[in-house]
């Protein structure tokens, strides 16, 4: 299919829980005309493209089809959801190992594609998938971005909404660093309606180890929807798209994702939770938060961690 320049391709690489998802997601939005879903399991792929034509009816014209990895040469985003999920009890650092093998796969025939554009990885543990993703590509930074802590962040304004009784959509807050058991709110800078959190929280009979309790919750909330419906896929799916949206409308969203670090937070050569500017280029700049100084050390914390599974993963591929 020849591109006219307003046409917006995308490629989805994995149509399980978490892919089908985003691809729903996408048709509603009608964001994207030509889409393309990518699987080892070309059947799947094939139906879900049956399935969500149909869908394209009450939402807007696009080109929706099974492909391969060829399909790439002239995309303007590929999305990676390819991977194993994590089983109930199971960290999202366990599945590593056979993960970074997956990515390693699909990097290599993306690439060779001559595919040009944008990288955004989901698959899990997220941050270390998308340095690897970085690294095998040979792709400038700006152009990989992780979904990070972007469904984190998510979850806490969720939580922080219910317990203030205000709309999720005003809360400004931030889970920062490793999506996952490292992760950490940054309360010291979390407002709604231009207030600070930590204000509203006092005055509304919350005390700091409420928060905390919250930010636990947060961290915690994947295991428990794992634990009683097997996966998660709503959210994430929602928050790919929206970053989707923001790259393929180049709207400089700034966006909690999973980014490229260049000393911010003193911190070098590795992919982590943060805000970011998003647009048409892919993450253009790094939004530093101002953190206080027990969140710098749980930044400093979970950036060594998600350093030394990174580490051993990649060697352990060798
Ligand atoms: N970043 C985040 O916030 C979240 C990340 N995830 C992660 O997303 C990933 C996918 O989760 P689910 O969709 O629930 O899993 P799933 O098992 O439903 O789907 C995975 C899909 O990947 C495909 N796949 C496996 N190897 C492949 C390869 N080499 N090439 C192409 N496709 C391949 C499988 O055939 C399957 O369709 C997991 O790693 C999960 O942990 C899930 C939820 C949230
Ligand atoms: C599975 C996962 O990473 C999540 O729901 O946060």
């Amino acid at each position: 299919m020849t591109k006219t320049p307003n046409h917006q391709k995308v490629v989805l690489v994995g149509d399980g829980a978490v892919g089908s998802s985003y691809a729903f997601a996408m048709a509603q939005q009608g964001l994207a005309e030509e889409f393309v879903i990518v699987d080892v399991i070309k059947e799947r792929t094939e139906g879900d493209a049956l399935d969500l034509e149909d869908a394209t009816v009450f939402t807007a014209p696009k080109n929706i089809y099974s492909g391969d990895y060829s399909d790439c040469a002239d995309a303007d985003l590929v999305v990676i959801t390819a991977g194993a999920p994590q089983k109930p009890g199971e960290t999202r650092l366990q599945l590593v190992g056979k993960n970074l093998k997956i990515i390693k796969s699909i990097v290599k025939p993306i690439v060779d594609s001559g595919f040009d554009g944008i990288f955004l990885v989901a698959a899990n543990p997220v941050d270390v998938l998308t340095y690897a993703v970085w690294k095998f590509s040979g792709f400038d930074k700006s152009r990989v971005i992780g979904s990070g802590t972007s469904l984190d962040s998510a979850r806490l304004r969720v939580a922080l909404a219910k317990k203030l009784n205000v709309d999720p959509r005003d809360v400004n807050a931030n889970i920062m660093a490793e999506h996952g058991d490292s992760e950490f709110a940054a309360y010291s800078t979390a407002t709604a309606g231009g207030v600070p959190v930590l204000q509203l929280a006092e005055e509304a009979g919350l005390s700091f180890d409420d928060l905390l309790q919250i930010e636990d919750e947060t961290r915690h909330k994947a295991y428990e929807i794992i634990n009683r419906k097997g996966a998660t896929f709503y959210g994430i799916a929602t928050c790919l798209m929206r970053i989707s949206k923001a790259i393929l409308r180049d709207e400089n969203a700034i966006l909690p994702v999973g980014a490229a670090l260049d000393g911010e937070y003193g911190l070098n050569d590795i992919f982590i939770g943060t805000p970011a500017v998003i647009n048409g280029s892919g993450l253009a700049k790094v939004i530093e938060v101002k953190l206080d100084d027990r969140e710098k050390d749980l930044m400093a914390k979970s950036a060594a961690t998600l350093r030394q599974v990174t580490a051993d993963g990649i060697a352990a591929l060798d």
